[in-house]
């Protein structure tokens, strides 16, 4: 493959470009893709609304699609606006037909933004043999109501039990959509059969320039995945996508006031942007566990040593494990420096391991034995907790695997959690707060720029490493940040 991937569109037209095809095509060269389109219905369609449906005969689609794909490489297939159960039909059997199915996003069109009609009432049931081809459904809240047979979802609660219901039933994705709800917020959700994947949340923009929102999602999302090859990723690239073409829609002046505008596909191209892209290593597993680090700050433990009300002898049991995790901590720290590639990063390490006894256990220390002996051993003689040993064993495996790539990525989330929770407990930190030494410590400028340099050292391996070592880092990243999110809670697993 050429790295551009060859998207089609089983969509129906709208002159005014708005929606349909247009939008598709416009969409999917925005997101980096080679857009085709099988026509499935013609309307009479502005910016006011829809005047008329024609559809052709369902022997000339599946022509569209048989003659197209005995020659194109089909890389992703987005579907829109079918009109009729014969549609639908047809589609579901060329889909069928296919040596190889590829990744299919279905936006069960049925009613447009103005109100009108786009798929016949009796056609409804005929969706679902489609859905179940599906990889991602998009359905907005009117259509997903038909499709669960309910009321329309008035609130996100309702939307995504729905949504859950719907995943279950075909065994699919499906992109719960807020932009329909009312109130200043506009959350989308990735739910399968087991709950959300992905869920996201952002003010709803102020405009009436939302024609054909849905079929520019779902074509950004087909193409984004068949670059990206991942749900989530590709989703949340999309969304931001559409956003932004939302925001910048007021630079056009298509239609007659009272009306829905069109969005502004090409925003990012004019300004001479790169299509959207996931960012790279490590940012990209950093983003990936955005739920993770929600969880973290929900701690008992952390929130109750934000506020200064923890308990010191519970401070204590933190302490005498934290103490334990960091001198063996150090350790792994120098067999990083003894396997990186050159001699600048293997100082990074080295420094990084002296300053984790130096510092960090000394700041322990002086919590746990003020004025005991400063020899570097460990301040308690605590036995290490499930957690503790469990993080621990994890670590020692990426140590004795010898892969300094993985080794870094997985010593990493010590530093960034830290980093991160730190500069947000050292906002709270004032004279008189209980744990403000504490606090202070991971608040520091010289903690954060060896995050930062921590975080530089592990984006060079992941650089260089290929396909396979890269997940392989990744995974241990993951296991490491939810060592780090179990060490945090073990303390406060029982609250008092
Ligand atoms: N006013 C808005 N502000 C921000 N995002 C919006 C707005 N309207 C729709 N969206 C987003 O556009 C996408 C399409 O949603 P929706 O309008 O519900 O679908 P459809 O166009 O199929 O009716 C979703 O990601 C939704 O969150
Ligand atoms: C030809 C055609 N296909 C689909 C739609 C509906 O578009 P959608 O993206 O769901 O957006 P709204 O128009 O509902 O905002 C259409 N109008 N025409």
């Amino acid at each position: 493959m050429s790295g551009i991937p060859h998207v089609l569109a089983v969509a129906g037209s709208d002159p005014s470009g708005g929606a349909g095809v247009q939008a598709d095509i416009k969409s999917i060269m925005a997101c980096g893709g080679y857009g085709m389109a099988a026509l499935t219905a013609l309307t009479a369609q502005s910016t006011q609304g829809v005047s008329a449906v024609h559809a052709p005969p369902t022997g000339f689609l599946r022509q569209q699609l048989d003659t197209l794909a005995s020659d194109v490489r089909i890389d992703a297939v987005k579907i829109g606006m079918l009109g009729t159960a014969a549609a639908i039909d047809t589609v579901s059997a060329w889909l069928d037909a296919l040596p190889e199915r590829p990744p299919v996003v279905l936006d069960p069109v049925m009613v447009a933004t103005s109100g009108d009609r786009l798929l016949d009432p009796e056609a409804e049931r005929a969706l679902h043999g489609l859905i179940a081809r599906a990889d991602v459904v998009t359905p907005n809240l009117p259509e997903l109501a038909a499709l669960v047979d309910e009321p329309v979802a008035r609130d996100w609660g309702v939307a995504l039990r729905q949504v859950r219901g719907l995943a279950a039933r075909h065994d699919v994705l499906v992109l719960a959509k807020g932009g329909h709800l009312d109130g200043p917020r506009c959350p989308d959700a990735l739910v399968g059969p087991d709950g959300p994947i992905a869920t996201f949340d952002d003010e709803r923009i102020p405009t009436t320039s939302t024609h054909g929102t849905g079929c520019s999602l779902s074509s950004a999302l087909a193409t984004l995945y068949a670059r990206e090859r991942d749900w989530p990723w590709a989703t949340r690239l999309a969304r931001a996508w559409v956003r932004r073409a939302i925001e910048a829609a007021d630079a056009l002046d298509v239609g007659r006031p009272g009306g829905h505008g069109p969005l502004h596909h090409a925003h990012a191209l004019w300004s001479g942007e790169r299509p959207p892209r996931r960012s790279a290593e490590p940012d990209a597993w950093w983003e990936d566990i955005a739920a993770l680090r929600r969880e973290l700050d929900e701690v008992w433990f952390v929130r109750q040593l934000a506020d200064g009300s923890l308990d010191p002898a519970r401070f204590a049991a933190y302490l005498e494990q934290d103490a334990l995790y960091l001198g063996a901590y150090a350790r792994l720290l120098e067999r990083a420096s003894e396997l990186a590639p050159d001699s600048a990063e293997s100082a990074f390490w080295a420094e990084a391991a002296r300053r984790c006894v130096t510092e960090e256990l000394a700041l322990h220390r002086s919590y746990l034995a003020p004025g005991g002996a400063d020899d570097g051993s460990s301040p308690h003689a605590a036995a290490p907790s499930a957690e503790t040993a469990a993080y621990l064993a994890h670590l020692e495996r990426a140590a004795q695997a010898g892969d300094h790539a993985v080794l870094v990525a997985a010593l990493l989330p010590c530093f960034w959690l830290y980093q991160d929770l730190g500069a947000r407990l050292a906002s709270v930190s004032r004279e008189g707060h209980p744990y403000a030494e504490w606090l202070d410590a991971y608040g520091d400028p010289g903690f954060a720029s060896a995050t930062a340099e921590a975080i530089a050292w592990t984006r060079r391996a992941a650089r260089a490493a290929s396909d396979d070592r890269v997940a392989r880092m990744r995974a241990a990243f993951e296991t490491s940040c939810r060592h780090e999110l179990a060490f945090f809670a073990q303390t406060g697993a029982t609250t008092p």
